[in-house]
């Protein structure tokens, strides 16, 4: 297993920058997603991870050992990267012994050997009984985990996933996130996961790299990235937060500050050293109570069951240019052309020059 240090990476395609200035640190074992909306640079980065991509500036150092820089590229085979792609792609004439066996015996590794090690990869992904089944007899769940034997075999020091449940239905999601999960704690195995889904880099990394268009905006735990947003792309990103505009109106004392939200004071957590200034605040449900009177109000546009509750969706009395949604439990006792009041009782002051 190794770490990896990817250092003021920018990938160029003409004038295009695809990756600008992208430095991360990922520990021995850490198990890190990557994330952010379609074209912000997710696949540029594994693909210069595994080699396939020469970068432009910069480098990147797998296990001490740098793998990409001026005047330097590893080739992919010889990285010790495994990938597990999101199209599997499995051979449906071998058996699922012989597919995850392919690359060693390719490699003319004695047969012997070979056997041992595809029997301790499909272990390793709790298929270690299905070895001689075709791929066409398992489940979607049972063939990536195929693909993740197959990747393992040749012992990787650090495995890289490209969207590996973006082709499964809901319920298989949820199966193998908690399968991806437990592979992980069980080998410790470093792992970087590509995903454009929140729900899931939360649910699954150590730690989540956000990127937006071809720059790294956080690097942080999925509570901080939640709690304590980089800027408004981020607070919108993770769960939806609301973005708000402010005003602050104290000194931070203690990581808090009185804060103006459409004529409600507030005190918010913030960054060290927040001063009175305009800013943008980040709301999130727990910052948030229907009240009586008092509050801002809200006019609502929208109530959407969701199950369980509505989604209601409006704008600030005060602000029609505004757009505000949040979540009601059952029985809601609101509907389209009603005003809502909103007590606002916390939140976030996103640093400056990021509202
Ligand atoms: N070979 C290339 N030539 C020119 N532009 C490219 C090339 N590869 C990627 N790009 C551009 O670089 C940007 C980042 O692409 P990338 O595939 O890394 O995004 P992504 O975050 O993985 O998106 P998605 O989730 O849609 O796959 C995009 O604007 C894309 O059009």
């Amino acid at each position: 297993m190794a770490g990896l240090k990817i250092d003021g990476v920018t990938r160029r395609f003409g004038e295009f920058e695809a990756l600008k200035q992208v430095t991360l640190e990922i520990g021995n074992g850490e198990f890190v997603a990557v994330l952010g909306p379609s074209g912000c640079g997710k696949t540029t980065l594994l693909r210069a991870i595994a080699g396939f991509e020469k970068i432009s500036e910069g480098s990147i150092t797998v296990g001490g050992a740098e793998v990409s820089g001026p005047g330097r590229h590893v080739p992919p085979e010889a990285r010790n990267v495994g990938i597990v792609f999101q199209n599997y792609a499995l051979w449906p004439h071998m058996s699922v012994a012989e597919n995850v066996g392919y690359a060693l015996k390719v490699a003319k590794v004695p047969r012997a050997e070979r056997g041992r090690r595809v029997q301790e990869a499909l272990d390793l992904v709790d298929l270690g009984a299905m070895g001689e089944r075709r791929p066409a007899n398992l489940s979607g769940g049972q063939r990536q985990r195929v693909a993740l034997a197959r990747c393992l075999v040749a012992t990787p020091s650090l495995v890289l996933f490209d969207e590996p449940l973006a082709n499964l239905d809901v319920h298989l999601r949820a199966a193998m996130e908690a399968e991806f999960a437990d592979f992980h704690k069980r080998t410790g195995t470093t792992i970087v996961y590509i995903t454009h889904d929140q729900a899931e880099a939360v649910a699954l990394a150590d730690r989540i790299a956000v990127m937006d268009h071809g720059r790294l905006i956080q690097f942080a735990t999925p509570q901080e990235l939640y709690a304590r947003p980089a800027n408004a792309m981020v607070a919108h990103f993770i769960a939806n937060g609301i973005v708000l505009p402010a005003t602050v109106l104290g000194e931070e004392q203690a990581g808090k500050v009185l804060v103006d939200v459409l004529g409600e004071q507030v005190v918010m957590d913030c960054p060290p050293g927040t001063g009175p200034r305009p800013a943008g605040v980040c709301l999130r449900p727990a910052d948030l109570r229907l009240a009586d009177s008092g509050g801002i109000g809200v006019a609502v546009k929208r109530a959407v069951y969701r199950g369980g509750g509505f989604r209601i969706e409006g704008h600030p009395v005060l602000r029609p240019d505004l757009e505000i949604g949040f979540d009601l439990p059952d029985p809601a006792r609101l509907a389209a052309g009603e005003v809502a009041r909103l007590a606002i009782t916390g939140g976030w002051v996103l640093p400056a020059g990021q509202e």
